[in-house]
Formats: C-alpha cells, structure tokens, sequence
C-alpha cells in the first residue's frame, strides 16, 4: 500500500534528576528541584522512519544527556527558564531540528520549620501535586508556552451546594445547599507571547520573578477561593478562580482548570434509626464528574 508520514516527534521522555542549589555565602543552605523532563524534536527525520536512514536520528541518548548536562551546567529554576534553554538548544545545535516540545514536572518539595524556622536543607514532599511548564517552540520563532499545577488534591467539608439544575425524566440527584466539594486541581495558563517576548526573553521574565509570582498567585487564588466561597457548582467556582487569575496576571492569555468531582456520598443509617447530618460519607472511587473550561479576557469593544 502506498503510504507517506504524515507527522512524526520523537525524544525522550521520563527523564529524572534531583538538583541542589547551594547558597555560595552557606553551602548548607540549599534548594533543590526534583523534575521529570520530556523533550521531542521534530524536523527532518521523515528518512529514518521510511527509508530505515538513520543518519539524521539524534539518539533519544543524547536527548537525555542533553537534559542531564544542562541542569548540571545552567541556570534551572524555574521551570520555564530551563525548557527554553532545552528548546533553542536543540534548535540551534541540529540544522535539522525545525521543533520542539518539552514538557517539565517539577516535585512540591517545601522547606519545612524547626523551631519556628524554615530549615536550610531538610524538605517535605507535598503529596502527588506537581508544578508544570510546556514549551512548543518552532525555528520560526513561533512558541507557545503554558504553566500549570495539578493534582492538588482539595476537599471542604462545607461551603458548597448544587442545586437549580436541569430536571428530566432520567434525573435522581437531590439538590443540597450543603455538601462536600472535593478535586484534584488541573489548573493551567498559556502564556502571552505580546507580554513574554521571544522565545530568549523568557529567562529576562523568569529574572523578573514573573513565572514564580504568577504560580504563586494562581495557587493562593485557587486555595482561597476554594475555602471561602460558597460554591454554587464546580462550574461558577472554577470560572470565579479563573477570573481571578486573568485579573492579577496580565502576561496570560488564558487560564483553564480541569476539575474531577470526587463524589462522597451520604452513608443511610436510618435503618439503625440515626440521623446522618453530613457527617459519615462514602467517598465513591468512581464515577466521578469531570468540568473544564477556558477563560480570556473579553476583548474590549471598540467605540
Ligand atoms: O458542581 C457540580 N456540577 C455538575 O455539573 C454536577 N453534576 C452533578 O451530578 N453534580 C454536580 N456538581
């Protein structure tokens, strides 16, 4: 069958490393970054998949090693900084690397107190919840980046009610003006390339503090909302906290959440003649709801 490839990307993926930081005025005193790393290229590499050439392939080996040298060697904090560094590294070392794509999640490894301090050199790893950054950038110039957090994994036990919604013959749930909220946050920004500037500028926003602030404030915004607003459904809250973040950071282009709702069910104890006040549930493994959605700003109208 005549055939031709029509796409193709290839790298390595799952690439692990843990780097320390060390403060020249006390070497004790120390960051580190625990990061995983996918990096792909693409460009002209069509031969090695129909022809069996493999002249053009740069092994996925030296993808990693690439990645491994230059977390020794550069500056990598955040996380933005260094996929940028990777991407025009590729770019500019390989005449033949038109793309590519990386994708680093960064470990919530958080400086904890002894004696009221925090500690220079001993870490707590905070659950699953991981910081994230996605880079495509294109010899052209073109580049598209986003940030994100996910698996933040939240539940009140309060402050949240579902009710008003559509009525069919194949409804069951029972609206409540008091029930659990629980998620896992998935919440993600694309950047503004107007505001960031090229794909070189990035380390200047990184040197800013930009990349840092904005994560910073999209995680207090998310926690906060979280806590204090009396949700309406996962829907209005997640637009709310996304709203938030549009009006604090005015580099990003878009915010999306994606959030799962991780359903606790009310346990029945009146057969034992109890009363269950929202207090003993069934937290349900499955199914769980699944609402995500993505806000702009409105464009402003002209006069
Ligand atoms: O916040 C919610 N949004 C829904 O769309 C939905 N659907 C549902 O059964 N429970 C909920 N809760």
């Amino acid at each position: 069958m005549a055939t031709t490839l029509s796409s193709s990307t290839y790298g390595k993926d799952n690439v692990k490393f843990l780097k320390v930081k060390k403060d020249p005025q006390n070497p004790k005193k120390q960051e580190v970054m625990e990061a995983t790393v996918t990096c792909l290229l693409e460009g002209g590499f069509d031969t090695s998949y129909t022809e069996a050439d493999n002249s053009s392939i740069v092994p996925t080996d030296t993808v990693k090693n690439t990645i491994l040298v230059l977390a020794k060697t550069t500056e990598i904090w955040p996380i933005e900084r260094f996929a940028a560094k990777l991407a025009t590294h590729f770019v500019e070392k390989y005449s033949h690397v038109s793309g590519v794509s990386v994708k680093i999640v960064q470990d919530r490894w958080v400086k904890y107190a002894v004696d009221g301090k925090p500690h220079d050199h001993s870490f707590i790893h905070e659950g699953g919840e991981k910081r994230i950054t996605d880079l495509y950038y294109k010899r052209s110039g073109d580049y598209k980046l986003s940030s994100a957090i996910k698996d933040l994994t939240v539940l009140k036990s309060t402050g949240s009610m579902f009710y008003g919604y559509n009525k069919c013959d194949f409804i069951t749930l029972q609206p409540t003006t008091d029930r659990i909220l629980s998620t896992d946050v998935d919440a993600t920004w694309v950047w503004d390339n107007k505001k960031i500037g090229t794909v070189y500028d990035i380390a200047k926003a990184a040197d800013k503090g930009i990349f840092d602030n904005v994560y910073n404030q999209a995680r207090v915004i998310t926690l906060t909302t979280f806590a204090l607003e009396n949700s309406p459904s996962v829907q209005a809250t997640m637009f709310n906290m996304a709203t938030q973040i549009l009006e604090k950071a005015c580099s990003v282009y878009s915010v999306s959440y994606a959030l799962p709702n991780k359903h606790y069910f009310l346990i029945d104890l009146k057969w034992k003649g109890l009363e269950n006040d929202n207090e003993l549930f069934y937290p349900s493994p499955h199914p769980n709801g699944l609402i995500k959605c993505t806000v702009v700003r409105k464009e402003k109208t002209k006069l």
